[in-house]
């Protein structure tokens, strides 16, 4: 069987604060039609890829926050993008915000899935390491507020067996933690897919604004090389409501190289072809994990699990917006 598969970055350009659910999906589908007109299996799209993102306002109207959360997937306005999807038989990942109610207790998760070509989800991740703060700081020129909006999600990192291959997934801020890719790696992930939203500015260190390209495309790059895997990493881009997001979307080998990339800000996509068994060009040699790997002496790596379970406990129940009825 053939472990080649096509596939595509589909970045998308801003989405309006009030722009409808139906106009992101439609958006969407055109690129999932571009895609598969060039060859495309699967398609990867952003983080948070169906709404604003929102994260960067403060949102105290808890009815207003609810606007932009995902209560069913696929719901009566994705519906459409999982009908094209099966219509032209191409899988693919998407970034939502994920509202589920527990016991009476409303959950919230920056959550993707991974769809496959027959329109049924295959695989979901929630967002492990959220970035950003829980109070809305009036310092700043927009806030960064996933920190009080989501939780930490609960799912850890997990690998599906889909598509004829390993497939991971992350989202955005992950890309930046090693541990990230090391753990999908060490599940046996062929392919790592992420959407990411990335301001352009940084309020807390702006000499860093002009390396937000770089950052983005080093992280992802180290990823895939250290763990010998494909990446796809999509962008959300352009300027959504006054605020620059980087693009920059891209397909990633094994080796760490750029093999596909995105050139502008708006809705566009990048397509390669990605072969799986690549992969143990790295993973047989150097970054054979069971004959070089030494995690006798990576202890700190994972001390301290529990201190930080309890102190995120503390500062959740204090801080994010919750409503328990
Ligand atoms: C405030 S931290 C920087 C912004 C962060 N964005 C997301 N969405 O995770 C990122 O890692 O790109």
């Amino acid at each position: 069987m053939s472990r080649t598969l096509v596939a595509a970055t589909a970045q998308l350009g801003p989405i309006a604060r009030e722009e409808p659910r139906s106009s992101a999906v439609n958006r969407m589908i055109a690129l999932l039609e571009k895609a598969h007109r060039r060859g495309a299996e699967l398609v990867v799209f952003p983080e948070l890829a169906l709404t604003t993102f929102f994260p960067r306002w403060y949102i105290e109207d808890e009815a207003d926050l609810d606007r932009f959360f995902e209560t069913e997937m696929p719901g009566p306005e994705t519906t459409p993008l999982f009908e094209a999807a099966r219509r032209l038989g191409v899988g693919f990942y998407l970034g939502y915000a994920e509202l589920v109610r527990e016991g009476g207790v409303k959950r919230r998760f920056n959550t993707s899935i991974i769809v496959d070509r027959t329109g049924e989800i295959v695989g979901k991740y929630r967002k492990v390491h959220l970035p950003g703060h829980f109070n809305p700081e009036e310092w700043r020129p927009f806030q960064h507020l996933e920190k009080r909006y989501f939780e930490h999600g609960d799912l850890g990192f997990p690998v599906f067996d889909a598509m004829g291959g390993k497939l991971g997934m992350c989202l955005c801020n992950d890309r930046r933690w090693p541990e990230t890719f090391r753990v999908l790696g060490l599940r046996g992930a062929e392919l790592v897919m992420l959407g990411y939203n990335t301001p352009v500015h940084y309020p807390q260190a702006p000499e860093h604004d002009h390396l937000q390209d770089f950052h983005n495309h080093l992280s992802m790059q180290a990823g895939a090389y250290a763990n010998g895997c494909w990446v796809i990493g999509t962008a959300k881009a352009g300027r959504e409501e006054g605020c620059d997001l980087i693009g920059g979307s891209c397909i990633i080998a094994p080796t760490g190289e750029i093999i596909a990339r995105t050139q502008g800000l708006g809705d566009e996509i990048a397509v390669a072809e990605i072969d799986l068994d690549r992969c143990s060009e790295l993973r047989k040699n150097v970054f054979n994990f069971a004959l070089h790997r030494e995690p006798g002496d990576y202890g700190p790596i994972c001390d301290g699990a529990e201190e930080r379970a309890e102190a995120r406990a503390r500062i959740t129940e204090e801080s994010r917006f919750t409503a328990r009825r």
